[in-house]
């Protein structure tokens, strides 16, 4: 056969979109394979071994270096092979033709756990976490129930935050989680919106785990006094910090006064009704009336159809994990007004998310 001719496709059986109905249907059910086989790359540390193979791994190489078995070694390619598919890896082929070669790609290179800045691989391990999978399976079951529960109490016997102050791990794991999105979004965050901080004189991160944003902040703009409140559990597990005050406490019934009220990451973990107490309470937090409140969350829609899908998949995520949901914009305005706020400005600044301007 010529090499050039490419494999005739069956045009003429008259089942063509039969056919493509039928793959559809495969590749959807099967889109966990993404997951689960990024899940495998990263317990075997490929993105690491790449890049300090210098972002470039012949097949060999990666062979040698990652701890696999002698007998799987036959079965790596297979995966390298998919994610270059999905675009986690590319594949070329080497200089002398006879074996291939593995490269990063930008969604790859916020994998490499020994680059500080840029890293998302605790969040990325965070979504793809057991306890995750457990509750999207309870996803149907929750419709059928007419309790006052999640897919994630269903899974687990607990809450959410119940289930993270019990267990030490799963604290460790989703602060860390949280704080490397913080840390992903706040470089950004001081480039492009320098002149808010500039005029900032105290901030308070409401919710604000570890304290990852609020000490990026105060590093970068000393003359801002930070401070932190989370949940006792989480913030008497944090070593004390000479940039930022740490407040242990519950934001449905008293946030400490501030210029600046930051939520990153909350709201979405809460119904509407929640959202609301929580608002007000920052609402009357704010020093004399003359600051605002600064949401870091997602405004449903985008031109982009990656982050429109992140986004849809991060609202189902709050479905299954918390009582909480991604919120298009009319309804970012009915709980601000229902919170006592008169005007609010959106700036879609950071992909995913916005940033919230709200006014008192
Ligand atoms: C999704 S995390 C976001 C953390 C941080 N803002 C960030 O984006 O990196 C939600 C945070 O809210 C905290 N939290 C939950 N309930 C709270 C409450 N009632 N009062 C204060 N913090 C609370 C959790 O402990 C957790 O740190
Ligand atoms: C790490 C995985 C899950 C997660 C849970 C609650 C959140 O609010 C969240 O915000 C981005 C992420």
């Amino acid at each position: 056969m010529d090499e050039n001719q490419p494999i005739p496709q069956s045009t003429n059986s008259g089942h063509t979109e039969l056919l493509q109905a039928q793959a559809k249907l495969w590749c959807h059910a099967f889109r966990y394979m993404e997951s689960m086989v990024l899940k495998c790359a990263i317990d075997l540390g490929i993105p690491n071994t790449i890049h300090s193979n210098g972002g470039s791994v012949l097949l060999p190489e990666l062979l040698a270096t990652l701890p696999i078995a002698a007998s799987k070694k036959p079965f790596l390619s297979r995966v390298m092979r998919f994610l270059t598919m999905s675009g986690i890896f590319t594949e070329g082929t080497s200089v002398d033709g006879t074996t291939s070669v593995y490269q990063l790609t930008a969604a790859s290179q916020l994998l490499v756990d020994s680059i500080t800045i840029n890293n998302l691989l605790p969040f990325t391990k965070g979504l793809i976490s057991q306890y995750n999978f457990r509750s999207f399976l309870c996803l149907g079951e929750w419709f059928q129930n007419d309790g006052d529960t999640t897919p994630f109490m269903m899974a687990h016997g607990i809450d959410i935050w119940d289930a993270i102050n019990r267990d030490t791990r799963l604290m460790m794991n989703f602060n860390a989680a949280l704080a490397s999105d913080s840390n992903f979004l706040v470089e950004i965050l001081i480039r492009n919106y320098t002149e808010a901080f500039m005029s900032m004189r105290s901030l308070v991160d409401v919710g604000g785990g570890d304290g990852a944003m609020a000490k990026v902040i105060a590093k970068a703009f000393p003359h801002v006094k930070c401070l932190v409140l989370d949940l006792p559990h989480v913030v008497h597990g944090i070593p004390t910090d000479d940039l930022v005050e740490y407040i242990a406490g519950d934001m449905m019934d008293f946030v400490p006064p501030a210029n600046v009220v930051l939520l990153k990451s909350v709201l979405h973990d809460w119904s509407d009704e929640d959202c609301i107490r929580i608002l007000k309470r920052c609402r009357e937090a704010i020093l004399n009336g003359e600051g605002k409140v600064i949401i870091i969350d997602t405004v449903i829609g985008s031109l982009s159809e990656e982050i429109l899908e992140a986004q849809l998949s991060m609202d189902i995520c709050m479905m299954a994990l918390t009582t909480g949901k991604e919120r298009e914009e009319k309804e970012w305005h009915k709980i601000f007004q229902k919170a006592g706020f008169t005007e609010y400005k959106i700036l879609p600044i950071l992909g995913i998310r916005s940033l919230i301007e709200v006014y008192p």
